[in-house]
């Protein structure tokens, strides 16, 4: 499909249901009736060490850029509740490690049960761009479905003087891979609704999709296990 050079670039996207996803809730927490009724869609953010997946993940639930940040460790979690057609989600962001030492014990649990993907590139580091590739075999060699949706972002727009990978470049890339493209910076305010698009489209592609229902409610040694169940349904605006 080809696609305009607006920021926010849809290239493609991608159906079918996701797997039955199970999780736990503490008995004694009184939200356990809103646990069961709010869904939780979890999005990793994955990409090179530097390019601003934290800042990119702060600007979605928090509003605003870092003033500073630190090479992430494992992971981080960052959570918004966001409501889509009259429905409260819970939108959990794992924001990843991009150095390797810091994310290799963690990689089987950013891709168990995920969601949807989100793959940053610095649009002013082009290797930042190249390496996407490897990303992208990382998340296929762990069975993450081509039916899970992925966007590429491509961050740092503000540094205009800098920029090394070339937009046309970019959408190549994105629709070869089924990808909507954002080009963005988690940085300029003036960007703040572009980075929230990024992060909403997903959510209501995935509402759009499924329905994840909870089957089973049992007990469990004073837990309660949630099952969830997929479902085909499609009615999201978005
Ligand atoms: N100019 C500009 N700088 C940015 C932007 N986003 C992030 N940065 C800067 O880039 C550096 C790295 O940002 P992080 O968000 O920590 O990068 P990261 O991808 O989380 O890095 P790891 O945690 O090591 O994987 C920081 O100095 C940020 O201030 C942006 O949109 N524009
Ligand atoms: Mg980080």
């Amino acid at each position: 499909m080809t696609n305009d050079t607006s920021r926010s670039r849809a290239s493609s996207s991608n159906n079918d249901a996701a797997p039955s996803i199970t999780s736990s809730v503490d008995l004694s927490t009184s939200s356990l009736e809103l646990s069961i009724q709010t869904r939780i869609f979890k999005i990793i953010v994955i990409g090179d060490s530097n390019v601003g997946k934290t800042c990119l993940t702060f600007r979605f639930t928090g509003g605003s850029f870092p003033d500073k940040t630190e090479a992430t460790i494992g992971v981080d979690f960052r959570e918004k509740v966001v409501e889509i057609e009259g429905e409260t989600i819970k939108v959990q962001v794992w924001d990843t490690a991009g150095q390797e030492r810091f994310r290799k014990s963690m990689v089987e649990h950013y891709y168990r049960n995920v969601h949807a993907v989100v793959f940053v590139y610095d649009v002013t580091k082009m290797a930042s761009f190249r390496n996407l590739q490897t990303w992208i075999e990382e998340c296929n060699g762990h069975r993450v479905s081509a039916s899970v949706p992925r966007v590429l972002v491509g961050n740092k727009c503000d540094l205009v003087d800098q920029i090394q990978v070339p937009s046309n470049m970019a959408l190549k890339f994105a629709d070869a891979h089924n990808m909507l493209l954002f080009e963005t910076s988690a940085k300029d305010p003036r960007e703040s609704q572009n980075v929230n698009s990024i992060f909403m489209s997903l959510a209501c592609r995935l509402k759009a999709q499924k329905s994840l229902l909870y089957r089973d409610v049992e007990r469990e040694d004073g837990r309660v296990r949630l099952t969830q169940e997929t479902e085909t349904k499609s009615n999201c605006p978005c």
